[in-house]
């Protein structure tokens, strides 16, 4: 992780949802003082969750208080990204830009904010717990210490990887970004197949959950690939040899595939329906 003297010393979030509260929980625990943080965020739901989660006032629209901001994170849905940008540009104009918006490319992005300082980031809900993976692409205006800045924020929340090719976020969307709702979609199948086998749903969730916590972890210790250790569980004739030949026979890899492609599709009709 780098270093915190490389945190911007103010930082505005235009959109104060799910990933914002994210990123917001981890630059506080960090020692980042809220006084720092900037928020625009026109739901009062949310902004009132956020004053009783991190004892921030949020912003119901952009005003002048975004000159302030050193880092600007556009943490919108695709769908308000452009409408957002008109307002709050006029405010933001000398700072670097990340955005978290699944499929906008950086040159809308960079149209519509006037500045071509951007990082186009995809993180995951696991960035709530301090385990999100976070795919990062930046465009030839940041510089280093741009990059660094970008590292330092994304760092509070686990891990992050840069691409050098800006296409590949929408592969990173498919994989790690969605990813966590695959895992949960196989939690709730697991623990359904040990309901049908008489366990309770809380004894097959907790199984479900565990085994997946365990195995992500050896996965991640070991320098072996994943098949090795998908054979090392699988005994001739034995139980786990049942279950995968079902599934290499039903082609569950193959669908797999092209759910993420689907995911991946998905990605670059969003920059064609709500980009510039
Ligand atoms: N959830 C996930 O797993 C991931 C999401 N992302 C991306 O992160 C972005 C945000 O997602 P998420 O946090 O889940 O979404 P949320 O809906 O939780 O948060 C977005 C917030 O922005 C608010 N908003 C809408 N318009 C404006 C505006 N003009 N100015 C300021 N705020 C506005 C929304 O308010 P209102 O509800 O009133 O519209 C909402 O509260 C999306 O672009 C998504 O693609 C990226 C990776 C993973
Ligand atoms: O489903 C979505 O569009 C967003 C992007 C990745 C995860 N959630």
């Amino acid at each position: 992780m780098t270093s915190p003297a490389t945190h911007p010393s103010s930082i505005a979030f235009i959109g104060g949802g799910n990933m914002a509260s994210a990123f917001i929980g981890g630059l506080l625990a960090q020692g980042l003082p809220a006084a720092s943080i900037t928020v625009v965020e026109p739901f009062e739901a949310a902004r009132d969750a956020l004053k009783a989660k991190f004892g921030i006032d949020a912003l119901p629209a952009a005003t002048a208080a975004l000159q302030a901001a050193e880092l600007v994170v556009w943490a919108v849905k695709p769908q308000t990204f452009k409408d957002a940008a008109a307002a709050a540009s006029p405010y933001t104009r000398h700072a670097l830009h990340l955005s978290v918006a699944a499929g906008i490319t950086t040159d809308s992005i960079a149209q519509w904010l006037g500045t071509g300082r951007i990082v186009r980031a995809m993180p995951n809900t696991p960035a709530l717990v301090g385990k999100g993976m976070t795919g990062l692409f930046a465009r030839a205006d940041v510089d280093g210490a741009g990059c660094a800045q970008v590292e330092a924020v994304i760092g509070t929340t686990g891990q992050f990887m840069w691409v050098e090719q800006e296409s590949h976020l929408d592969a990173v969307t498919a994989l790690s970004g969605s990813g966590p709702a695959y895992v949960f979609f196989f939690l709730e199948a697991m623990t359904r197949a040990g309901q049908d086998m008489g366990l309770s749903e809380a004894q097959a969730y907790q199984m479900a959950v565990a085994t997946f916590q365990g195995a992500s972890e050896l996965a991640a210790r070991s320098d072996e690939p994943a098949a090795v250790l998908r054979e090392r569980v699988t005994s001739k004739g034995g139980t786990t040899f049942a279950a995968i030949t079902h599934m290499q026979d039903t082609q569950v890899a193959a669908h797999f595939v092209q759910a993420m492609r689907k995911a991946e599709a998905r990605a670059q009709e969003l920059a064609a329906e709500f980009g510039r």
